[in-house]
């Protein structure tokens, strides 16, 4: 990592609203009793029971899971982008259930996430795509979001690809920008959906690493949804779900 971008980063953190937060001292999210179901009528699913899991400030907390088991589900819950149906979801301190739309947008910028579909704006440059992740903190100049962002694409080694489209890079490369734009901000909480999936297996450690180092210095929650057996001692705690219980 290049020193001077360590003291770019530093530099403009201090007034950084991302500051770990007194929510340290309580689960960053607690889910109780969550259920979930998709459809209606003859074709309701139920795909969650009765989930109960807290996760504190700076845990590191893989899921593991057959595929179709609902761990992306639970994921999106947590992470606003699904509307929770019943029992509690809480993350911050804050009730997801129940909570008007503007509580999940909340809810939403204070997580970072990563998913298997990077979801990059393939007309945009792997800058501008890293940038955006700094857009709704609207506490950046345009400088500094230039140079965090800068940053983050050297630690992610997309130093000398900042200025390509994000169409012009390969799978395992748009993950790593998708990955440079969720951690960008500091977010208090990321979530990651196989986020070494598409990487070689250097690739995917440094990212692992890098994650993990995130976690431990800013206090920041990882749950990481993930089939890569290398990367499992990175977390503090490994929980698995199987068709929609955890266990
Ligand atoms: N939008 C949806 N509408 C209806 N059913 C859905 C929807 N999304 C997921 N499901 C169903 O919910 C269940 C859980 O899916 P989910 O994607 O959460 O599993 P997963 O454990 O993340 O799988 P994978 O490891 O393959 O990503 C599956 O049976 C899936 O078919």
């Amino acid at each position: 990592m290049n020193p001077a971008s360590i003291l770019t980063w530093d530099r403009i953190f201090v007034r950084s609203p991302v500051r770990p937060s007194p929510v340290r001292l309580s689960p960053v999210i607690k889910v109780e009793h969550l259920d979930h179901f998709f459809g209606e009528d003859e074709l309701k699913k139920q795909v969650l029971f009765n989930i109960n899991l807290a996760i504190n400030a700076g845990e590191i907390v893989i899921l593991t899971g057959p595929s179709g088991s609902g761990k992306t589900t639970l994921l999106s819950l947590m992470g606003g982008l699904r509307s929770p149906q019943s029992g509690s979801l809480r993350i911050l301190n804050t009730e997801l259930v129940g909570a008007p739309k503007a509580v999940a947008v909340e809810a939403r910028r204070s997580c970072g996430y990563i998913f298997q579909a990077h979801n990059l704006h393939t007309s945009l440059t792997a800058m501008e795509n890293v940038m955006m992740g700094l857009e709704v903190h609207g506490t950046y100049s345009r400088s500094e979001r230039r140079d965090l962002a800068l940053h983050m694409l050297e630690v992610v080694g997309l130093g000398k690809r900042t200025q390509y489209y994000a169409e012009a890079l390969s799978g395992g490369q748009k993950q790593r920008v998708a990955i440079a734009r969720a951690l960008v901000s500091r977010p208090q909480i990321v979530l990651a959906d196989e986020p070494t999936a598409a990487l070689d297996k250097q690739s995917g450690r440094d990212v692992v690493e890098l994650m993990q180092k995130l976690a431990k210095q800013q206090g920041c929650t990882i749950l990481m949804v993930t089939h890569d057996n290398r990367i499992l001692d990175v977390a503090d705690r490994i929980i698995h779900m199987e068709d929609g219980h955890l266990n």
